[in-house]
């Protein structure tokens, strides 16, 4: 059980901000905005490579009103390195300190958007007159999956940055009235990282899915907006708002559980029948659960796993300190204090190849 990390990254106020609250415009200097992309990969990006490490799935997803810093934390810019390009360094110079080097690993990438709630693969080239979708899909035992998304091995950091840059230039931006260029899309980054190791002299792989999410902003819908950017924006609120509700509900369900568990360990230390304990405490505890409509949108049935299920899960809470963006900051913490209430499940993804005799004596 693991409950999804929170941190909140508070952006320097911008210049136009600055004029607006009455203060001296304060520069960003892009040596002090470097330090502090590295600082969010030391105390994020390193707990996301000793998780993949050791064969767990992860996912980091970055939430905050438009502006607020999301993909410059989750891809950074050519002054300052973000979060995905840092931690795709780190599975390639792999250090020794995590855990035991694997006699091999194979990363496969797949970069994809959603935009109008349609999913669109960042790295296949398409005709743009026509620009084609993507259906998500259920597997009964891996879960949600997009059909058809294109997974590219790579063997080396320059490869990853080239189809991270790829796929940065296909997603679509436009000018809102906060940020010049919003990104107008919800925007998945996942890594397939498969390690080859022995145990008890078995071949054995263990399988880590890191998905690295940078959510679109969300925002106040402006009627002098043109069709398109209101269409936009009414998707991006619908997505938001059921991410929001399967957050929370998530959060209900998980303290229900803990206080169920809590009920179940004072009953059964006064009761010395386990049996008994166990079944009240598992009754009320699974009657009880609420139902999470992950399906209400194509963010949250992609994310199902990554929000209430096999993944450790942080979430990225970032905010502007202008005082014009109050509402946003306080509603983007309330995400974060019902996020950090969710607790998952997490387990390492291991798989036995049965050895080969086995197979010769089936066949
Ligand atoms: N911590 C930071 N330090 C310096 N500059 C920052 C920081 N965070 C954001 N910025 C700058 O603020 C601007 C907006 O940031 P960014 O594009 O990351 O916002 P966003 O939350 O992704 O917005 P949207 O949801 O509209 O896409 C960019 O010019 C970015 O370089």
């Amino acid at each position: 059980m693991a409950n999804v990390k929170v941190a909140v990254r508070v952006r320097p106020l911008s210049k136009r901000e600055n004029a607006e609250e009455g203060r001296i415009i304060v520069e960003v200097d892009n040596k002090v905005a470097k330090v502090r992309n590295i600082k969010v990969f030391q105390d994020l990006g390193t707990s996301v490579l000793s998780g993949a490490f050791k064969g767990y799935n992860i996912c980091l997803f970055a939430y905050g009103q438009t502006g607020s810093g999301k993909t410059y934390t989750m891809m950074g810019t050519p002054a300052s390195v973000g979060l995905t390009p840092r931690i795709c360094e780190g599975l390639f110079s792999r250090q020794d300190d995590y855990s035991e080097q694997p006699a091999s690993c194979r990363v496969e990438v797949s970069f994809l958007e959603i935009y109008n709630e349609r999913v669109r693969d960042l790295l296949k080239q398409s005709d743009h007159k026509k620009p084609y979708t993507l259906r998500v899909r259920e597997h009964p035992e891996t879960g949600p999956y997009v059909q058809g998304l294109s997974q590219h091995l790579v063997t080396d950091y320059k490869q990853v940055v080239g189809l991270l840059e790829e796929g940065i230039a296909k997603r679509i931006t436009a000018a809102t009235h906060i940020h010049d260029a919003s990104s107008r899309s919800h925007a998945i980054f996942t890594i397939h990282y498969t390690q080859a190791i022995l145990e008890n002299n078995l071949p054995s792989e263990i399988a880590s899915k890191i998905n690295l999410v940078d959510l679109a902003g969300s925002e106040r819908a402006d009627p002098s907006y043109c069709k398109d950017r209101i269409t936009e924006g009414a998707n991006i609120n619908k997505s938001l708002v059921t991410l929001g509700i399967v957050i929370s509900t998530l959060a209900q369900n998980s303290q229900m559980f803990s206080s169920c568990q809590s009920i179940n360990s004072i009953t059964s230390e006064g009761d010395s029948s386990p049996v008994g304990s166990h079944t009240t405490g598992s009754v009320s505890g699974t009657r009880r659960q609420a139902y999470i409509p992950y399906r209400d949108s194509i963010l949250t049935w992609l994310l199902k796993d990554s929000l209430g299920g096999n993944s450790k899960t942080i979430m990225v809470a970032t905010i502007s300190p202008a005082s014009s963006s109050y509402n946003e900051t306080m509603s983007t913490l309330r995400y974060a204090s019902n996020a950090k209430n969710i607790i998952n499940k997490p387990r390492v993804n291991e798989v036995r190849p049965l050895p080969r005799l086995y197979y010769l004596h089936i066949f």
